[in-house]
């Protein structure tokens, strides 16, 4: 049995004429938070509301728990919970008012919504009308009703925008404990590298509808192949000299070269050789693109 929880099969999807979903292929598999990254406008919004059945795919091309979605539908959105824009809440409710209505909604016992507080820090706020809750608290509580019915995954559309750095910390800590502590299987969107960075193990970078990456957050790291960074004088005639012993450069400035890092050993003997042919090395250093440089670069060449 496959342990893919969502999958999309070479997904399009047009508004009009305007492609905004173009071949997509995700797989996120059980247990995993999956950072679903893109830029604004990239299609992840309309990706997640697709995986929700409130946009319609094309049959056969989006499957939920192994499942086709259109042929599954009432079965499927039973299994999940999602935070999509702005979570539906009554401002003249308490929170804990809020959750017990949907409680009865759902025909789910009451004393739920005393546990979900308490799971997503809300507790000593339950009293209070969700209106006058700061952001922060609202994507919580947006977070408690979305997990109401004990659903196996959670889709969540940027649910740290607009928070402050605190608000930020704790929705992230909110997701790492219901992965961790709850098993819960998180489809989670950002335009922001950082924030799915810490919290990720999988990683689907989209842009312009295509999905331009897609691995572990191991793997994506991996892309980022550091270089060997050397500081001379008469860099022009010391890239010749290591040109000519086999060194492919990356590229060469008045007083630097750049090349591919190998390892320590091979930086050695480069600085060896530079220093035997009197070339006087003032810095020799490696260097590790950053992920946020690289997830630009992802995204900028598409
Ligand atoms: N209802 C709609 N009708 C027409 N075009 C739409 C509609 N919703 C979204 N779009 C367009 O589809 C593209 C993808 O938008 P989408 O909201 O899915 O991107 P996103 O990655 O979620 O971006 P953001 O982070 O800004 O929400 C954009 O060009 C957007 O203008």
């Amino acid at each position: 049995m496959s342990d893919l929880i969502i999958e999309t099969r070479g997904l399009n999807y047009y508004f009009g004429t305007q492609k905004v979903v173009d071949d997509l292929s995700l797989k996120v598999k059980k247990g995993s938070i999956y950072g679903f990254l893109g830029p604004n406008g990239a299609g992840k919004t309309t990706s997640i509301k697709i995986l929700l059945n409130l946009l319609k795919s094309p049959k056969d091309t989006v499957f939920l728990f192994g499942k086709e979605i259109n042929s599954n539908r009432i079965a499927s959105l039973k299994r999940l919970g999602a935070l999509v824009e702005q979570p539906a809440i009554y401002a003249h409710m308490t929170g804990r008012e809020n959750l017990v209505n949907r409680c009865m909604l759902l025909n789910i016992d009451k004393a739920k919504s005393t546990d979900l507080l308490e799971l997503v820090g809300l507790s000593d706020a339950a009293n209070k009308k969700a209106g006058k809750y700061s952001l922060g608290m609202k994507q919580r509580l947006g977070i408690a009703l979305a997990l109401l019915s004990d659903p196996e995954l959670l889709l969540l559309d940027e649910p740290t925008n607009g928070l402050d750095p605190n608000g930020i910390i704790e929705i992230r800590n909110l997701m790492i404990d219901l992965a961790s502590k709850h098993g819960k299987t998180i489809l989670v969107s950002s335009h922001l590298l950082s924030e799915i960075e810490r919290i990720a193990s999988h990683v689907g970078i989209i842009n312009k509808g295509k999905l331009l990456f897609q691995g572990t957050i191991n793997e994506l790291h991996d892309l980022s192949k550091p270089t060997l960074e050397i500081e001379v004088q008469n860099a022009a005639q010391a890239a010749s000299l290591l040109t000519e012993n086999g060194y492919e450069l990356i590229a060469t400035t008045e007083n630097k070269i750049s090349l591919l890092f190998k390892s320590a050993e091979e930086n050695g003997k480069i600085n060896t050789l530079l220093v035997q042919n009197g070339f006087i090395v003032t810095s020799i250093y490696q260097i590790r693109k950053d992920l946020e440089h690289l997830f630009l670069d992802i995204t900028k060449n598409n």
